[in-house]
């Protein structure tokens, strides 16, 4: 829509009159911070005078206590007070340069006309009149949800209702506006196409201006406890994860915080990719962190545990049958019917069979496991597995101090004497001197005594740790137990598995066991196992759970993190047509409506794909079976390239040619491959004549230019350009990595090219010709 400029300037002058506003608070709070941190920098220096000290007698020493602890509390609330005008500082220079994205002209029914500035915090003037309404305030919502004419908006006191004159957005960049729009629909499309239009970030940006309907219902649902949210490629997903996260600190701040809070994400790569968002929103960031990092934070002293990466490698390395072996023990090791087999294992287990480890001190087994499990079973079976433990573990440390007492008449107390430091035998003579009750003759003997039980004591401390630890308890042996005790008490005929295969998957599991390595496909039963047997360790203070990419987790991570986390809301987002393994489980859906059963849940599909342009999404739409269900956002841009080559070196050149042009119009270009060992052949040959880097398993962050980067690592991330490494058919060849491809033809927001040795994979054979442009290379090199 055109404007008149008289319209343009009034809008301006309302900018500078918002930003003079901001400017000057941020003037007065700079100062008043001031004046607090030279307050606390006063309070420390002057600490010691201003408490009055005195141990003269236990009242004065009582008043002491009470005097230094009140000046700590004032230095503490000073500091804190600077903190938090260090925070508002911060939002209010955002608002200085970009006040607000939007206005909505609202005339609540029987009052005046209202102009509602929309921004990402609230600011009011000295009179508390609004000049920026924060976007997550609840009456910011029509403006997401409504278009001019009627509409209503919900508070904690009732709904509202009204009529809705105007709604403009606004891009302003240093305090002017660049555009202007009067919309008639919910988002006006122009601020999107200005958006969207932009080059891509190494960081993820935040969506608050633009923000759609289908998106804001998820962003502020606060009933669910499950919301599930179905969404394609590029849809928005973990943009409105993050929106959510904020919406909610921002709704539910009396009693909520960032640490109740966790969000599963993929890699930590993705981890640094989405840092920035809430801190550009003026919140902190909830706690991030992926599966692999729980199950290695929980088990990983014990046992080296795989990631989903090295599985997805493994699998691509290992032997045919070994593979097609291997992919039988992920589907039944994820099940749920496996989850429930645990279960019944463990009830087994009430009357005998849990497994233990002697307790060993120096070669010497100090109590066997034997005595340990009649202590253990000598329990009425009433008793539950975890109530036992610390009961056992109470008993296990008595008996420990009589062994104790006995070891400290051994010869190798004697020998350790003979070790020690001047000053265990000046500790000694003290402890003696002031406990002295016998004749002055036995003091050699009473410190030889207290030395020997000071020697004992301190090796005895490292095996109590660990009964407290209850490291007694055997898991690794019970676990193979559990694998050896599995056909009884499930039908592995019903999951497509074979006895003799079932002998394959166990002897490879016990086999990993034993190098101290664990497979991904076993963390979740081994550690639900221990949970069951020891006590569980349930995290009742987390509030929210956001899983992201949920379509690469199996349905007992899913019920194993319900487990973990039983009092939290879940929000989990995903797209089944990126799942890693190509995997069916179209059924995940119903599968988590399973596991809250009897509690609200909602179910959301985002269909709409924005991140890239119209011939891309065309492109990538029509390698899936069912991509129309995928809607186009009409950004128009180049067709997608195929470049096939007739051998390797003639491709990798193909690349480097490409990413050399692509790398002048873009600021990430990345050249995708499927497996990590691709990825660095293409490396290796880039790296001598441009600058690129190598991203693997460990890295956290990336600059941008050009990089190369494996399949599984891409996921979530997208670029400005994409160059796909050697989609042939050789690599592709198979229907179950259609998922695969097209998760990696979906991180490009502008440009995307498909290199191929020899025909490329079948899997395109579904887009059609006129999608994307293809060239044949003539020369042969090599
Ligand atoms: N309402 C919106 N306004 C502006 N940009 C948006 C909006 N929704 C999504 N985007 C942009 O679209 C791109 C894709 O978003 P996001 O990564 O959140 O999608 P996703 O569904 O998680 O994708 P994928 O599953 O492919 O990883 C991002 O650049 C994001 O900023």
């Amino acid at each position: 829509m055109e404007f008149q400029s008289n319209e343009w300037n009034q809008e301006q002058e309302r900018v500078d009159y918002t930003v003079k506003k901001v400017r000057n608070h941020i003037n007065t709070l700079v100062a008043s911070a001031e004046n607090v941190k030279q307050e606390a920098e006063e309070i420390r220096k002057n600490f010691w005078e201003d408490v009055t000290v005195n141990f003269d007698e236990p009242d004065d020493v009582i008043e002491t206590m009470t005097s230094i602890k009140q000046q700590v509390e004032l230095l503490s609330e000073r500091e804190r007070s600077y903190g938090h005008v260090e925070e508002s500082v911060k939002t209010l220079q955002k608002l200085a340069s970009s006040p607000y994205f939007a206005r909505v002209d609202f005339r609540e029914d029987g009052e005046p006309l209202e102009q509602i500035y929309i921004g990402i915090a609230s600011f009011l003037d000295e009179a508390d009149n609004y000049l920026v309404y924060d976007w997550r305030a609840p009456i910011s919502s029509i403006y997401y949800d409504g278009i001019p004419g009627p509409v209503s908006y919900k508070t904690p006191e009732g709904t509202r209702k009204g009529e809705m004159e105007l709604k403009r957005q606004f891009l302003i960049r240093d305090g002017v506006i660049q555009s202007m729009f009067d919309t008639g629909v919910t988002i006006g499309d122009e601020m999107l196409q200005e958006i969207l239009g932009a080059k891509a970030n190494t960081h993820m940006k935040s969506i608050v201006a633009t923000i759609q309907k289908e998106q804001n219902k998820i962003i502020r649902d606060i009933k669910s406890q499950l919301l599930f949210v179905q969404g394609a490629a590029g849809s928005g997903k973990t943009s409105v994860a993050l929106q959510r996260i904020a919406f909610l600190l921002y709704h539910f701040r009396e009693s909520l915080s960032a640490e109740q809070i966790i969000l599963f994400s993929p890699n930590p790569l993705f981890n640094s990719y989405i840092s920035k968002v809430l801190p550009e929103l003026g919140e902190n960031n909830m706690i991030q962190t992926t599966f692999f990092d729980y199950a290695r934070h929980r088990i990983g002293k014990d046992l080296e545990v795989e990631s989903l990466f090295e599985q997805f490698e493994n699998r691509l390395q290992g032997v045919k049958e070994h593979a097609e072996i291997r992919d039988k023990a992920i589907m039944v090791k994820g099940s749920l019917d496996f989850y429930h087999v645990i279960e019944k294992y463990v009830n087994q287990l009430l009357k005998g069979g849990v497994h233990f480890r002697d307790i060993v001190f120096r070669g010497k087994v100090l109590i066997s496991k034997q005595e340990i499990s009649e202590l253990f079973y000598s329990y009425d079976s009433s008793y539950s597995l975890p109530n036992r433990f610390p009961l056992v573990a109470k008993r296990l440390l008595k008996i420990l101090d009589e062994k104790a007492r006995e070891e400290e008449q051994s010869e190798w107390v004697e020998e350790q004497m003979d070790l020690l430091d001047k000053e265990d035998f000046l500790d000694a003579f003290k402890n003696v001197k002031s406990n002295k009750k016998g004749d002055v003759f036995d003091s050699f003997d009473q410190e030889k005594a207290y030395l020997a039980k000071q020697i004992v004591r301190r090796y005895f401390k490292k095996l109590k740790r660990s009964v407290k630890q209850y490291r007694f308890f055997q898991s690794k042996a019970q676990y193979v137990h559990f694998l050896e005790q599995v056909p009884k008490l499930l039908s592995l005929e019903k999951q497509g598995i074979s006895e003799s295969e079932w002998e394959s998957i166990k002897s490879h599991t016990i086999g990993n066991l034993r190098k101290k390595e664990i497979r991904m496909e076993d963390v979740v039963p081994y550690m639900y196992l221990s949970d069951l047997i020891e006590g569980k360790k349930s995290q009742t203070s987390m509030k929210y759970v956001f899983i992201d990419e949920i379509q690469d987790y199996t349905p007992i991570q899913l019920a194993y993190l319900r487990f973990l986390f039983p009092y939290s809301k879940f929000t989990m987002l995903g797209d089944i047509n990126q799942s890693i393994h190509g995997a069916e489980n179209e059924s995940q859906i119903q599968m988590a409506e399973d596991i809250f059963a009897g509690q609200k849940s909602e179910i959301v599909y985002l269909r709409k794909s924005y991140r890239s342009t119209l011939p891309i999404t065309r492109f990538t739409k029509s390698i899936l079976a069912d991509g129309e269900e995928v809607e186009l956002f009409e950004r128009e841009g180049e067709l997608p390239k195929v470049l096939v080559t007739k051998n390797k070196n003639e491709m990798l050149e193909k690349i480097y040619e490409e990413a050399k042009y692509l790398s002048e119009c873009s600021n990430t270009v990345a050249i995708i491959g499927k497996s990590m060992e691709q990825c660095e052949e293409a490396y290796k040959y880039l790296q001598m004549r441009m600058d690129v880097t190598l991203l693997g398993i460990e890295t956290r962050e990336f600059n941008e230019g050009i990089i190369v980067i494996p399949s599984y690592l891409a996921k979530g991330l997208e670029f400005d350009s994409v160059i796909v490494l050697n989609a042939s058919d050789e690599v592709y060849g198979k229907e179950t990595e259609r998922r695969l491809l097209y998760t990696i033809c979906t991180r490009a927001m502008h440009r995307l090219v498909v290199t191929s040795i020899g025909s490329p994979t079948r899997l395109l054979n579904s887009v059609p010709n006129d999608y994307y442009h293809i060239s044949v290379t003539e020369t042969t090199g090599e």
